[in-house]
């Protein structure tokens, strides 16, 4: 619960729903079943890999709805989107697969890394290795973990957990002490979400202020708030190997093209590419 406030934020509300929802695929499905799943899986593409290539990369979610935005894009058939991002050069595509908030779910996932050849990042709020076996049985290539819900010894846990399917953490930050905390932990690709989980605020400064204090061999990607080629120049500016953008290409008349002019702005002679 936010101090002083009384009320929980909509990340601590957020979670309680996502404890809840897991728990009750636990019941259904015990997690010995899902590890057979996930070990049975085809293995998992090397994401570090793909996102350190050259120019800074787009990572394009499928993003129904959210807290801060409500509905945003209906989304009938996932795989079809992924398709049509990956047509237009998405070097990965997110899915959100937390149905409460954001209308995602597992299947979207499954259907997703069907469609697609580039890596495929489950976007949820993990809390548990049920989860992260999940995400493996589904086709994750990479899981997000976000550092503002974890305490680290279960951050630590759970990005061992992801490295040990073969997978690639990718860890979300808002501060410096959570970037501090992901270092720690090990982690080798970075997100600075420029959206602050509990108030739900869009930042941007905040990527170019944590941004500078990653070590070079850290993959950095800036999450949240790009809204066309400017953003993704402004992130670059500051560092960023890729961008995760939602809202700016669910709610586009063709996806495809406005992740077309992402790749382009960021292969450009005139980007600032990331010291390496
Ligand atoms: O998008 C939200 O409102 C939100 C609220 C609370 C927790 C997470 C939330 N979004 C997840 C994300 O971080 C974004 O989907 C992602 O970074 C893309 O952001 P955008 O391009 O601004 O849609």
């Amino acid at each position: 619960m936010p101090e002083g406030t009384g009320r929980a934020s909509v990340l601590d509300e957020i979670l309680a729903g996502v404890r809840e929802d897991v728990a009750q695929r636990q019941e259904a499905v015990p997690l010995e079943q899902v590890r057979e799943l996930a070990a049975a899986a085809p293995p998992a593409i090397d994401a570090y890999a793909a996102l350190r290539k050259p120019g800074v990369a787009v990572i394009a979610e499928v993003k129904r709805s959210s807290p801060s935005k409500g509905a945003l894009a209906d989304i009938p058939d996932p795989a079809e989107l992924a398709g049509e991002y990956a047509a237009g050069g998405a070097r990965c595509i997110s899915v959100l697969t937390e149905g409460r908030w954001f209308g995602g779910s597992l299947e979207d996932l499954a259907a997703v890394r069907a469609a697609v050849q580039v890596p495929v990042l489950r976007k949820d709020f993990v809390v548990s290795s049920y989860q992260v076996h999940e995400a493996r049985a589904h086709g994750a290539d990479l899981v997000l973990l976000i550092v503002a819900a974890l305490e680290q010894n279960v951050l630590v846990g759970l990005l061992e957990r992801i490295e040990s399917l073969g997978m690639t953490a990718l860890v979300e930050v808002h501060d410096e002490e959570e970037a501090d905390r992901a270092l720690d932990a090990g982690a080798q690709v970075i997100g600075v979400n420029a959206r602050d989980l509990r108030t739900l605020e869009v930042d941007r400064s905040v990527f170019e202020r944590i941004a500078p204090g990653l070590p070079n061999s850290v993959v950095k990607i800036a999450e949240s708030g790009v809204r066309g080629p400017h953003d993704l120049i402004r992130y670059a500016s500051a560092g960023a190997d890729a961008v995760l953008v939602g809202e700016g290409l669910v709610t586009q008349k063709s996806p495809r093209d406005a992740v077309a002019e992402l790749v382009n702005a960021g292969n450009h002679p005139a980007t600032p590419r990331p010291v390496r």
